[in-house]
């Protein structure tokens, strides 16, 4: 490490977090990028690293909610906008990094391609996302990644798991060595204060420009089709790798009796042997699918949810186009 440098400031967000100890635990080497406090800052943001380490949490605590959404601007348009969230004049439009959101180490070496590249070129600010205290061989990849000269932020996630508070320092230099990082947050995802205070980090990142999207504007999606989203989401994470993608969910049956949904699902599977797959001994699996998306739709429509999952297999489904249409692929 280098004795000259200089030492790390705190940073405001993590205020709460030296105090716990009294360990500075942050920097911001910060960037007023120009004061215009009443003009609209708007900016593209990729959220990076390696599985597991909480990409998809601080996405989910940043945007509120899943969401899909459709572009209103050309330079959005290229890309997959997974949430868009709108704090005072500051909105923040999340963009998906192909291949980053994959849950097994092995598809790292698949997110070494030029469309993860060129996504990153093309936003305005990047959050490496690592575990706090670590950086290991597959971190090192995917900060291999992020362009030069990219503004990038350093996430220390799971601060929370981390014991010994004052290795964070040391820690934190070794990481500025590493990259030139334009600011330095631990912070924990899963801690809702932590993740208002990074609103006020990113801030002066975003591009003094107009906002792409309405400021309640979170998607252009149907509450059905998030609906769907949700279910085909915790299918294949709870089932891995062992179900092949061309899996898909119908809805069935949508129905609103005041504050509660009445809804019913199908999951359409190519074989008996994914059908089995799905439902699982005793029907376990199928029943933890269930209650994970119930939990989550009952949080995303702010409403009591009774749902109902079946599993169908349908031969070949992926190969015809009568059923795509009928799925709702048109
Ligand atoms: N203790 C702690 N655990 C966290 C925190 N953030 C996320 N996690 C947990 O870390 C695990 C991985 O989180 P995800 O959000 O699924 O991570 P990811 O990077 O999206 O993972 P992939 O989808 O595999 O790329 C989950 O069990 C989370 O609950 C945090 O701040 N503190």
């Amino acid at each position: 490490m280098d004795p000259d440098m200089p030492p790390i400031p705190q940073s405001p967000a993590l205020d709460e977090a030296a105090a716990d100890d009294g360990a500075p635990a942050a920097t911001a080497q910060s960037a007023e990028l120009g004061a215009n406090p009443d003009g609209q800052r708007c900016g593209l943001i990729a959220i990076v690293g390696r599985p597991n380490v909480g990409k998809s949490t601080l996405m989910n605590a940043l945007v509120g909610q899943k969401i899909s959404i459709t572009s209103k601007k050309a330079q959005t348009t290229r890309h997959r906008i997974t949430g868009v969230r709108t704090v005072d004049e500051a909105q923040f439009v999340f963009v998906d990094t192909p291949g980053f959101q994959m849950q097994h180490a092995n598809a790292l070496n698949r997110t070494l391609n030029r469309t993860v590249q060129s996504t990153l070129g093309d936003v305005d600010l990047v959050l490496f996302l690592v575990e706090a205290g670590r950086f290991g061989m597959a971190d090192a990849k995917v900060l291999a990644l992020v362009p030069e000269g990219k503004p990038t932020v350093l996430i220390a996630n799971k601060l929370d798991a981390v014991q010994r508070r004052n290795d964070m320092l040391p820690w934190l230099k070794s990481m500025q060595d590493r990259h030139a990082f334009a600011e330095f947050v631990p912070m924990s995802a899963q801690k809702q204060s932590d993740v208002d205070r990074l609103f006020a980090i990113l801030k002066p990142y975003l591009p003094e420009q107009g906002w792409f999207y309405d400021e309640d504007a979170l998607t252009d999606r149907s509450e059905k089709f998030l609906a769907s989203e949700i279910i085909r989401e915790k299918l294949f994470r709870l089932t891995g790798d062992e179900l092949p993608y061309t899996s898909t969910v119908v809805i069935d049956q949508w129905k609103e009796e005041g504050n509660l949904r009445r809804i019913a699902a199908t999951i359409v599977v190519e074989r008996d042997a994914h059908k089995g797959m799905i439902i699982g001994e005793g029907g376990e699996r199928l029943k933890r699918i269930g209650s994970e998306a119930r939990q989550e739709l009952e949080r995303l429509m702010e409403a009591k949810v009774f749902l109902e999952l079946f599993v169908k297999v349908r031969s070949g489904w992926a190969a015809t186009e009568e059923h795509l249409r009928s799925y709702g692929y048109e």
